[in-house]
Formats: structure tokens, sequence, C-alpha cells
């Protein structure tokens, strides 16, 4: 088994006329949920991208489970949930689920393992139409837990969640880390980064802490990430 579940080497990424990704190292270990940290248009999304293979890059390398990002190999061992949903509007999660599970080649087990894990087994034949934000967000996860990916790659997921759904949705990602899946989440709230195992803190397209987030807060000398995330900021932090 990689212990390095994806391995980002000197990445550097361009959009439009702006390098958002400077030049990027660092590693996120198999089997563990690590957050992925920073204020609003820090580059999160774009190096998510890059991870899964989807994202344009000028230089630099993305490996993930011992593969260039994006190869045929990794298509059934990664998957992604983007911000906005990519379930169908017109049928119902569990339509939707059995949509995906047939062109994925899962089974019925698969559909109710994972209308199970995010908590929607109550709610499998409302139209997604009908769906509130979360739990719109949370059908979209349902797709993509039903191959059971090695790595789930997960970008904010918990925007607009309610804090039972929250605790929830960490709980969950915390029991698929337990079972082997790496998790690779990101959130623009610090008070999400206790949640983590490890923590990944972004600012401006580049790496300014990566450790677990006792660790982080030890070295700075504070009680949270929040205050960490300032005081790595005003005393340049990791380049
Ligand atoms: N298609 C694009 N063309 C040009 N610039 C872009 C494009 N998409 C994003 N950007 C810029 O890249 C930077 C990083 O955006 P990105 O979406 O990766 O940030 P983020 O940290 O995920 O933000 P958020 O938390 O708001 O989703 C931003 O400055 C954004 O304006």
């Amino acid at each position: 088994m990689v212990n390095r579940a994806v391995e980002v080497d000197t990445l550097v990424v361009v959009r439009g006329s702006k390098t958002v990704l400077p030049g990027l190292s660092f590693t996120v270990p198999a089997g563990q949920v690590t957050g992925l940290l920073g204020p609003s248009g820090c580059g999160k999304s774009t190096l998510m991208r890059a991870v899964v293979g989807v994202q344009r890059v000028r230089s630099g390398s993305v490996t993930v489970l011992g593969e260039p990002a994006g190869s045929r190999q990794l298509r059934d061992r990664v998957g992604y949930v983007t911000q906005a949903a990519s379930v169908y509007d017109d049928l119902s999660i569990t339509e939707n689920l059995r949509f995906f599970a047939r062109v994925l080649g899962a089974g019925e087990d698969d559909v109710r393992r994972c209308l199970d894990a995010v908590d929607l087994a109550d709610h499998g034949d409302q139209v997604v139409d009908n769906l509130s934000g979360g739990q719109r967000s949370r059908a979209s996860l349902a797709v993509a837990l039903l191959k059971q990916p090695d790595v789930l790659v997960l970008d904010e997921p918990t925007v607009g969640l309610d804090p039972v759904l929250r605790r929830d949705l960490w709980a969950l990602f915390h029991r698929l880390a337990a079972a082997g899946t790496t998790v690779l989440v990101s959130s623009h709230v610090m008070d999400e980064a206790e949640r983590c195992d490890r923590l990944l803190l972004m600012r401006e397209g580049r790496i300014i802490a990566d450790d677990t987030p006792s660790a982080i807060c030890e070295q700075a000398g504070v009680a949270d990430i929040e205050a960490a995330f300032l005081q790595l900021v005003e005393g340049g932090g990791r380049r």
C-alpha cells in the first residue's frame, strides 16, 4: 500500500493571467482525513482540480496512488465532489444513484450503502429539484461513494449545512478514513480544522503549514487554528 496517497511536487498553475499556484509541494498521507483550509480565492479548488487531473498545469507534477493525476488507472479509484451538485434535478435521489450505479458497474446494494452513508435513506424518493442545498450536496457525495474510491476529494462539502449535519458528515469522513480511504476535504471555515487528522493551511496559492492541528497550534504557541493562521501570515509562514 502506498502510504503517500497524493504527492505534489513544485506545482505551478496559471489561470487566465493569474499564477494561482506558484510552485506547491506537499504530500497527503493515505487513510487519513486531511483538511485543505484557507480563505476564499486562495486556490483550494484549483489545487483539488489538479489532484483529480482536470486542471491544466503549467509545470510540476501531481501523483495519486503512485500514478500521474488524471490517468486512466485512477478513474475508479478517485472520487471527486465539486461545489456544484452533480446529480440530475429531475430524478429522485435513488434514481440518480441507480443511474450512476449502472454507468459505473455498481449494484443495488451499493445504492443502499451510499444512501445510508450520507443519511438520505429516508429521502430516497425525493426529486433532487426539491432538496435543500445540503441534501443536494450529500446526494452528490453518495454518487462519489458508489465505487468505494481509495481517494476522495471533497470541495467544501459542509458549506451551508447545519451543525448536526456537519458533525455527521465529518464522522462519515472519519469512518471512510478508518476503512482505508484517503479523504482530502477543503473548507474556508477555520473551525473545521480540529476535525481533521492533518491540515494543509493555504494562503494566496501557498501552503503555509502542513501538520496535525495540535502540532500547528503548538508550534505557533496559540490555542486555535485561526490564531495560528494569523500568526503564520504575520510571521511569513512556510514557503
Ligand atoms: N477560470 C478561471 N480563470 C481565471 N482565474 C480563475 C479561474 N478560476 C479561478 N480563478 C482564480 O483563481 C484563484 C483561485 O481560485 P479557487 O477557486 O481555486 O480558490 P478557492 O480557494 O477554491 O476559493 P473558494 O473557497 O471561494 O472556492 C482566484 O483568484 C480565482 O479568481
